[in-house]
């Protein structure tokens, strides 16, 4: 018990008493772009903030005296991402635990709790314009180690179905998408946008035409590594107008590709990123060098299309959650 709590007259002659506590705003979505020149660079982060120190009168009396709210916890996240940048995950948690602490008295420790995505350049091996070096792409990435491949086998005894498919694997293009030419009406606030990151979690089955021939089967190994490379190429290739025309262009090119597969299905989730508003700390976000976003994770538009090869029957059912 400290002094402040025994000395509290709204605590005095309860039989109870405040333990440990801590507060702050958890799992704070914070995405910082770098741009050098046309070469992105992505941090992902979720930033958890606890706070603590003398705290028994907000939970004693209910004044909020040595409150600093849990939402300022959250902007100041976001502000310094724009203001030193994310170094690494430690170096950004020491400028914000420091700050805490150091610039409120009342706070006696901050504890910052970080989790890191990790995002890689997807690889490209054809010429395009978005390339460094021999393979790797400005501002095309895919989240490292997530994605889970799928795969469904049905057989009555004389054909076979063949469904191949991923879940969980997450891309982003930092530019080189638009929206915008959209329907308005009376209950439309969306801002038409013409650069804004684009970044979904992609679901996908495919059916592979083979039903019958043992000795013609494909190559499963093989089948499934490009197609998921040409679905990657076209995420990355395709300047996008939408997602559902993105969609449209990495089913046709999985298809245009792969002689072996008549039918292919997307559920793909548009995980929305906000550019956050720092000019209420007098800081532009938007500049040449980058800026910082706010990864929302719901709600989220959902864009679901199949693509066939032309004549191709739709065998692939509609909800994907039920393969
Ligand atoms: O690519 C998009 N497609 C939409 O249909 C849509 N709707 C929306 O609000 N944002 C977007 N983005």
């Amino acid at each position: 018990m400290t002094a402040t709590s025994r000395t509290n007259p709204s605590h005095r002659g309860r039989p109870t008493m405040l333990g440990q506590n801590q507060y702050g705003k958890a799992e704070n979505r914070v995405v910082k772009i770098t741009r050098d020149g046309d070469t992105h660079h992505i941090k992902d982060l979720n930033v958890s903030v606890a706070l603590s120190g003398d705290m028994e009168d907000v939970h004693y009396s209910g004044s909020n005296a040595n409150v600093l709210p849990t939402d300022t916890t959250k902007n100041t996240v976001y502000a310094f991402a724009k203001k030193y940048g994310i170094e690494s995950a430690e170096q950004f948690g020491i400028h914000l635990a420091r700050h805490f602490v150091d610039s409120q008295e009342p706070i006696h420790r901050a504890r910052i709790r970080i989790e890191e995505y990790a995002w890689e350049r997807i690889e490209n091996s054809d010429s395009g314009s978005q390339f460094i070096g021999a393979d790797e792409v400005k501002h095309s990435f895919v989240r490292q180690g997530q994605e889970t491949r799928t795969a469904q086998i049905t057989y009555d005894g004389e054909r076979w179905e063949v469904f191949s498919g991923l879940k969980d694997l997450t891309v982003m293009n930092s530019t080189n998408s638009e929206f915008w030419g959209y329907v308005k009406d009376r209950y439309t606030t969306l801002k038409e946008a013409y650069d804004r990151i684009l970044a979904t979690e992609v679901t996908g089955v495919w059916r592979h035409n083979w039903t019958s021939d043992e000795d013609r089967m494909p190559n499963w190994e093989r089948s499934y590594e490009q197609s998921r490379k040409h679905m990657l190429d076209a995420f990355a290739e395709t300047y996008s107008l939408s997602l559902q025309q993105t969609l449209y262009q990495m089913g046709a090119r999985v298809i245009n590709s792969r002689s072996e597969i008549d039918e292919i299905r997307f559920s793909l989730p548009n995980k929305h990123h906000f550019l956050v508003d720092l000019e209420p700390f007098g800081m532009e976000n938007e500049t040449a060098d980058g800026a910082v976003y706010f990864a929302a994770d719901r709600p989220y538009g959902l864009i679901e299309a199949t693509i066939l090869r032309d004549g191709a029957e739709a065998l692939i059912p509609v909800d994907l959650t039920n393969l």
